[in-house]
């Protein structure tokens, strides 16, 4: 096959992968063999198959079926009252975003989607006792994700071959984002033509990210950067990890952020033609939990003998904030050297992804 334009690509739904599946309750049983075995699983899917789906890593399947149930709850309520708490602070990074305000698209393309993002901040989000204690019932199910997160992270610096204890004390205090996304039906021919998604094809910029979807679909993988898409199906019970670009920094490339999108759902004949041209595709429900480090952590590209650095230094919180920023198009802080070099890191980060964006498809 010659060279294709990669826009020519963007209808087109992957196939189908067959990503492994790793159970994660020997890691949470906490055996140095059960640990080993799990790290050497998660090492095993990353380099040979670029991502893995995660299964019994103890949040049962009431628990994700209630977070859904609350995230519907959260989206059905008029949007005037979700517009009270518009996320408006970088720093803060808690609120609601309407459909299409944020994109991460270097060419300049639409996400329809919006989202509630909670951080346990006071600010930002429905009053205690408000959508039936809606408030409470996140706060604990961001603190359950951040309990796991912690176990991720510690599985992910054996996947590295780093010192566990070494490692967690450098990052710190985790920091989790919980996202609830809300894909509203949208006309099918939306995404037949310019750059129109359910979400643009972009990495998470934190360490890394959890990510739970509904049954619908949609979710596609870009394994090695090339363009070429595969379809992550749904599968019950299941989290996926995407590692993040904080990850892929430090780790100097020794773990290689997930580059993904969500596009139509993957849907039969029978059902496109119920739909027709002009119908409109199932809502879909996904809920991400963005895992940062402490804000004051230096992301330092951990250099093997004999190699160079791959990435300039920046200070974590900086880079989140100027991501943030940029992709939920506010000001930038620019007050201190370390938010000017942070703001320089994201624009070759931006430069890198446009590249990939019109890039020709070899193959
Ligand atoms: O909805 C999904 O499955 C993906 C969401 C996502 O990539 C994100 O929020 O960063
Ligand atoms: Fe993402």
């Amino acid at each position: 096959m010659g060279s294709i334009a990669v826009d020519d690509s963007l209808p087109q739904t992957g196939t189908e992968f067959p990503f492994p599946i790793v159970s994660f309750q020997p890691f949470l049983d906490g055996t140095s063999e059960g640990k080993e075995e799990v790290a050497a699983r998660l090492y095993d899917a990353f380099h040979n198959f670029g991502w893995v789906y995660l299964k019994d890593f103890g949040v049962s399947q009431a628990e994700i079926e209630e977070m859904f149930r609350r995230s519907k709850q959260f989206h059905e309520q008029p949007l005037q009252w979700k517009e009270q708490f518009k996320l408006n602070d970088p720093s803060v990074s808690q609120g609601y975003t309407g459909d299409g305000a944020e994109s991460s698209d270097p060419l300049g393309g639409k996400s329809h989607k919006e989202c509630y993002e909670h951080r346990q901040v006071n600010k930002l989000c429905p009053a205690v006792g408000e959508l039936d204690e809606w408030t409470t019932w996140a706060d604990s199910f961001h603190k359950k994700l951040l309990d796991l997160a912690g176990h991720v992270a510690s599985a992910l610096a054996m996947v590295l071959g780093l010192d566990v204890d070494e490692f967690r004390g450098q990052l710190g205090q985790l920091d989790g984002q919980l996202r609830l996304l809300h894909y509203m039906p949208v006309v099918r021919k939306t995404f037949e033509s310019g750059r129109n998604f359910r979400i643009n094809p972009h990495c998470d910029y934190g360490l890394f990210t959890l990510l739970f979807q509904d049954s619908v679909g949609g979710l596609e993988v870009d394994r090695f950067h090339d363009g070429k898409f595969v379809a992550a199906t749904p599968t019950p019970g299941t989290c996926v990890i995407n590692v993040a670009d904080i990850l892929q920094r430090f780790s100097n490339d020794g773990l290689r952020s997930t580059r993904h999108r969500v596009m139509a759902p993957h849907l039969t004949q029978e059902q496109l033609d119920a739909i027709g041209p002009d119908g409109y595709l199932p809502a879909r429900f996904s809920t991400a939990f963005f895992v940062h480090p402490r804000r004051d952590f230096v992301v330092k590209p951990l250099v093997k003998e004999g190699d160079q650095p791959h990435y300039d230094t920046c200070v974590a919180g900086c880079w989140r904030d100027a991501i943030t920023a940029k992709n939920y198009k506010l000001p930038i802080p620019m007050d201190t050297p370390e938010q000017v070099q942070a703001a320089k890191c994201v624009d070759m980060r931006y430069k890198m992804a446009a590249n990939i964006e019109v890039k020709p498809l070899v193959g």
